[in-house]
């Protein structure tokens, strides 16, 4: 029996790479040979962000790191212009990943990929796959609940409550079964980007990566069962395993960051071991920095007005207007957000309810202040305030801004508070943690997709 070859393929986004690069570890562990296919752009911030120089740029930790064109010039401005990297996605990318498969069978005399593991939101990469008569995988690196609305979509439009383009008829709070959290129409995943053109392309991208996910062997969804009972009960094909970087932290610590688009600033770790336990607020926004100058100086004034201790990360390139220097507030690029979450210091996170962070926060035990602006942030954050009770969202007002008095309102109200969001936010860190461990939930799927993957290799 030859040894089980996956080949591993995210969407070319910073919170898509990640979690599949987690997965990718994952299944290099359990003796998988993996290769990750990345678009030529992000491959090499990959290769040029790694923590410890890596001998080979093809193989690190036991993952093939692979790259396709993405069709696109190479400055980074190219794929922040709206639609670009989508249009490259979907009709560049399919024909870029297929001839690298004809290439990889003929190079090796019809060697064998077991399955493809895409990114649930590239339908096309099963179809490709399915093509060579490979078996398939989809990897949903978002929660279960945005899964279901997407699946509920048919229901949302018989009900009356969209148009066949996704445009919401009617403004209002829903649930898409009981138990599961509200979500305002308004807010739907395709429809807060605020540009009509996006939505359309978002929206029509989802109804087919639905059709592309009924022929898949398996769904896996970096989740846990019990944060989100409601919504893996609305589809048993769904399966939890996450939080998936928790899967393989007895790995080297020199390649945690593989998969970071930018190098670690690791300095940042020797600052919070000079801080009291419990007191910093911690202020990431994900990869992209889209905060309006106004918001920005009131969040930042807010923040100074708390007098507590500030480390911010400016990754998407909002440079926060702070008196950097004083002791109080440290400034970096881009932190190694999972440590300085699990370290001591940390008292809250100022999130963006990316899931990624979202489900980083919830397994160190760290209440949060929720600033979501966009996709599935809006789901994440009810999650987080109405259904864990861990963290607060902020009221904005007549301007449509968070003011500096509400900035330090909300978050010395979650520091204070005699600790019960941190209670509350520690009890559900052991519910994930349960799940990751023996005769977990999640430990038993990803037990069971290894197996299915070695044992039907011919
Ligand atoms: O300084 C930093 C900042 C972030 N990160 C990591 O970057 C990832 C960011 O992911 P996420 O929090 O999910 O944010 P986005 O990059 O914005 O993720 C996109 O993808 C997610 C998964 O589909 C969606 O939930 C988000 O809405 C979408 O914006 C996380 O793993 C962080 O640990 C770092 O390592 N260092």
């Amino acid at each position: 029996m030859g040894r089980p070859h996956v080949m591993v393929i995210p969407y070319p986004a910073q919170g898509h790479v990640l979690p599949l690069m987690s997965f990718s570890r994952y299944l290099a562990s359990q003796g998988i040979q993996v290769t990750s296919v990345n678009t030529e752009f992000n491959h090499n911030r990959i290769i040029s962000s790694l923590s410890k120089p890596s001998h080979d740029d093809h193989v690190v930790d036991g993952i093939k790191l692979v790259s396709i064109p993405d069709g696109l010039d190479d400055s980074p401005e190219e794929r922040n212009v709206p639609g670009k990297l989508s249009e490259s996605v979907l009709h560049f990318m399919p024909t870029k990943v297929e001839e690298l498969i004809e290439r990889m069978i003929s190079e090796t005399s019809g060697a064998v990929i077991s399955c493809v593991v895409a990114d649930q939101s590239l339908g096309w990469a099963m179809e490709v796959a399915a093509k060579f008569g490979i078996r398939r995988a989809a990897f949903c690196p978002a929660a279960a609940a945005s899964m279901v609305l997407g699946f509920s979509i048919q229901k949302l439009v018989d009900d009356g409550l969209i148009d066949y383009d996704g445009t919401p008829k009617v403004n209002k709070a829903i649930q898409l079964s009981p138990g599961m959290p509200e979500m305002e129409t308004d807010k739907f995943v395709w429809v807060c980007l605020k540009n009509k053109d996006s939505q359309r392309n978002i929206f029509q991208l989802m109804l087919q990566n639905n059709k592309s996910i009924e022929s898949t062997d398996w769904l896996l969804c970096n989740s846990v069962f019990e944060l989100e009972t409601a919504a893996f009960e609305m589809s048993s094909k769904i399966l939890p395993i996450g939080p998936i970087g928790l899967a393989h932290h007895s790995l080297e610590e020199g390649f945690m960051s593989l998969g970071s688009f930018l190098p670690e600033d690791r300095d940042c770790l020797d600052w919070l071991d000079r801080q009291i336990p419990g007191s910093v607020i911690y202020i990431a926004f994900g990869s992209y920095g889209v905060m309006g100058k106004v918001q920005l100086e009131e969040l930042a004034i807010g923040l100074e007005l708390t007098k507590r201790p500030v480390l911010w990360v400016t990754s998407g390139g909002d440079q926060p207007p702070m008196r950097v220097g004083s002791g109080q507030v440290i400034v970096v690029k881009w932190a190694p957000q999972r440590e300085v979450l699990l370290h001591r210091a940390i008292g809250c996170f100022v999130s963006h309810c990316g899931w990624n962070s979202t489900l980083e926060g919830v397994q160190s035990g760290i209440p949060f202040l929720c600033i979501p602006y966009f996709a599935d942030q809006f789901i994440n954050k009810t999650y987080i305030c109405d259904v864990w009770k861990i963290g607060l969202g902020f009221e904005q007002d007549e301007r449509g801004i968070i003011s500096r008095l509400e900035v330090k309102r909300k978050i010395d109200e979650i520091m204070r508070d005699n600790g019960e969001f941190k209670k509350r936010a520690i009890k559900i860190k052991e519910i994930v943690m349960k799940n990751v461990v023996k005769d977990g939930i999640s430990y038993e799927n990803l037990n069971k997709f290894v197996n299915w993957i070695k044992t039907e290799v011919n």
